[in-house]
This record gives structure tokens, sequence and C-alpha cells, in this order.
């Protein structure tokens, strides 16, 4: 195959600024590259005097003709824009409208102007927790389990998730089949991560101490930004030659980030910068953190006329935080050959410096 034009919607996020720093330094036969986002970021800037031509398209994926000019002429695209609302900063209308609507809009898109390669990003969150509080421990892509869902996020991921995976095989423009396919990171930390930002400044509110809230026997999956943007190149890459293989298949993002609670590994990063987390027990007994979490989406309720009130703590992030989910599955090496280009070592150290450049940068 001779060179190739991606399109990368939400290349300016978290996941996605990584998804297209990789794919310059990584994909050799990158000739053209569109970033489409609805908020551009000033460090595109930098990109555009290589040799790949980027494109920075500012627009919105809920406009379906604003994503199909973006992706039009496009061999691969790579969907890794949504609105990552677990805290009641968005109305669950607004949730589905961008997630749901938007992955369709990038669908038809992508089968209106004959481009035939999607990888979505989807979330383990499709898969769980689930309403029932069941612990999913160490799962894979087959492990049987109950995805019962209420809350208007993982409900959206779930139905885009399944619009992606339903689109595989539609005939695009020109009649080539689509070939698509859905990466589910868990918990993605590293460089950007703006909910390690925050729980870095509270603990320097609190003197440099964080107050553990959740047993740490809870473990949490938690996978390095790298890795996850490494493995939506891979998948972009090998698309063609193992359609039939990976065509309508989701795949776990996973590295060897080690299985902890989500306080326990946040604190791999946030100790090195000062920071200590007290008690080997949560401070305040479940039952309190349900009121609280109770009385958050109260008083977010009451005072939404006048302004927006999204802590941290609500029912649904204790409920999350506080049930074990973590995979072990090797289907990503399997089907592509997929194996973690940053070590556990490599993504903590540059958390930490990441961590440290934010301590240094708010002074
Ligand atoms: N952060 C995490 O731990 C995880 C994230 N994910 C998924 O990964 C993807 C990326 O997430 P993050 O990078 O963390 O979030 P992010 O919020 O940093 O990035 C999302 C990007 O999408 C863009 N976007 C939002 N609404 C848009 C619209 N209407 N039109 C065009 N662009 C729009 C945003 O401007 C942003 O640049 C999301 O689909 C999310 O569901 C999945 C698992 C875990
Ligand atoms: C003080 C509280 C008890 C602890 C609050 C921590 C929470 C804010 C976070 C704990 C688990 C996180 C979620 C998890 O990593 C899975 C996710 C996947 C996604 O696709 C989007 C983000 C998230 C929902 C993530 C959000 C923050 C937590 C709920």
């Amino acid at each position: 195959m001779g060179q190739v034009a991606a399109g990368n919607p939400g290349g300016c996020g978290f996941l996605g600024e990584h998804v297209v720093r990789m794919l310059l330094q990584r994909e050799p036969r990158l000739c053209e590259l569109r970033i489409f986002d609805l908020h551009l970021g000033p460090w595109l800037d930098e990109l555009k005097t290589g040799p790949v031509r980027v494109t920075a398209i500012q627009g919105d994926v809920t406009q379906a003709h604003e994503v199909a000019a973006a992706v039009a002429g496009t061999h691969v695209v790579i969907h890794t824009a949504g609105l990552v609302d677990v805290f009641g900063k968005a109305s669950p209308e607004t949730i589905h409208e961008v997630n749901v609507q938007g992955t369709q809009n990038v669908i038809e898109a992508c089968v209106q102007t004959g481009t035939q390669f999607l990888v979505y990003t989807s979330s383990m969150e499709v898969v769980g927790p689930n309403v029932k509080g069941h612990p999913f421990y160490r799962g894979n892509e087959d492990t049987p389990y109950e995805a019962v869902h209420r809350h208007p996020y993982p409900c959206s991921k779930a139905l885009a998730e399944r619009l992606v995976l339903e689109a595989n095989g539609r005939k695009v423009r020109g009649g080539l089949p689509l070939v698509t396919c859905a990466l589910r990171p868990t918990g993605i930390y590293g460089e950007g991560h703006q909910i390690m930002r925050d729980f870095y400044h509270q603990g320097l509110r609190l003197g440099g101490r964080l107050f553990r809230a959740i047993p740490a026997s809870v473990e949490h999956g938690r996978v390095y930004v790298g890795n996850v943007a490494w493995m939506h190149v891979l998948v972009a890459r090998e698309l063609e030659q193992r359609a039939a293989l990976m065509g309508g298949q989701v795949y776990f993002c996973y590295d060897k980030s080690p299985y902890k609670s989500y306080e326990d590994f946040n604190m791999e990063f946030l100790r090195p910068c000062g920071l200590r987390l007290v008690g080997t027990r949560p401070l305040l007994p479940y039952w309190l953190l349900v009121f609280l979490a109770a009385l958050n989406a109260l008083l977010q309720w009451l005072l939404r006329p006048l302004l927006l009130y999204a802590p941290l703590l609500n029912p649904y992030t204790l409920a999350v935080a506080n049930t074990t989910f973590t995979v072990s599955t090797n289907k990503a090496q399997r089907h592509f050959g997929y194996e973690p280009l940053f070590s556990w070592e490599d993504s903590r150290t540059r958390t930490i410096r990441w961590v440290q450049g934010v301590e240094s940068s708010s002074q």
C-alpha cells in the first residue's frame, strides 16, 4: 500500500493529541493528517512544518456536513472525539448528541466519502462497572458480564460502540466494504490527564495530603496514554491487511500498568511530587461517602439554575471508583501484534515528570 491520509476527529483532546503525535512519529506512510476538533490547540502550529501535511479543522461532530467535509479523501479515520462527562457538567441530551449522533455522523461521512477504515475509541465503561456494582476481575473481551447502565456517559459509549460495530461491512462510496473496530481503554493516565492534575492541586491545597476514600483492595484498571495511542495507530495500520480478522471486533487497551486501587495508583505519580495518602483504610465510613455523594447530586440539581456545581464525588463516580474493574487479555497481541510501546517504568517516569511540570507552571 502507498501513502495514506488519515483523519482524527477529537485530535486535540487528551488522548487525541497523543494519537496525533504518535501518527506523525510512527507512521512512515502518512502523507496527510486532518485534525478535526471543536477546540483547536495552539500546539498544532508546531506540527505544520514537518513532512506530513497537517490540516487543523475547527468543527463539530454533531454537524454531519462538517464531518463529511473533514473526512473526505482520507484512507482511515481514528475517531477519538467525545464528551467525557461523568460529573454532570453537560446534559444527558448533549452527551448523547456528541457521543452517539457524532459517531453516527462519522460513520455516514466514511460511507458517503469512501473512507474505508474506521477506528473508534470506545471505553471500558461500555462493559462496566454495571449498576449492580459487580466486580470485573482480570476479565477479557469474552468474559461474561451483565453490562447494565443508567448514567448518560456509559449509555452513550455503549450505543456509539454498537453503531460502529454494526457499520462494519457497509459499502462505502466506490463499493468497498467499511472495516470498523472499537478500542476500549480502561482509565487512561499520563501527560495531560486533567483529573490527575485536579487531584494534585487538591493535595497541595490540603497541605500535601490526600485522604483515602476507597479501600486499597478495590482494583481499578489503568492504561498509559502513550500505549493507548500506539494501539490506535497499530489498528489503523493493520485494519487493511487483517480486515477479515479485525473488522467488527472490540479490543481492551492494556499494558503493564499494575493493578491497584484508583487512589493508590495515582499515588505512584503524586508521591514523588511530594503528596502523601493518609490512611491505610478509608477515613470515612462508606455509608457517609454514599451520603455525601447523594448530597452533592442534590446540590448540583438545586444550584443548576444559578451555577454549575460539579464536584469529583457523586453517586456514579463513587460507584465506579469503589468497584473492581481490571482487564487481563492478549487479544490485541494475537490479532495485530500489539506490544506496549512504553514499559510501566517509562509510563510512570513520563507521568511524574509531567505532574512536576504542572507544579512548576502553576507556581
Ligand atoms: N479519559 C479516559 O480515561 C478515557 C477516555 N475514553 C474515550 O477516549 C476518547 C477521548 O477521551 P479524552 O481524550 O480523555 O477526552 P478529551 O475531552 O480530552 O478529548 C475529547 C476531544 O473531543 C473533542 N470534542 C468534544 N465534543 C466535540 C464535538 N462536538 N465536535 C468535535 N470535537 C469534540 C474535545 O474538544 C476534545 O478535544 C473519548 O471518546 C472517551 O470516551 C475511553 C476510556 C477512558
Ligand atoms: C473521591 C472519589 C471517591 C474518587 C473519585 C475518582 C473518580 C473521579 C474516578 C474513579 C474512576 C474514574 C473513571 C474510570 O477511570 C473509567 C472512565 C472511563 C472513561 O471512559 C471516562 C472516564 C472514566 C469514567 C473515569 C472518570 C473518573 C473516575 C470516575
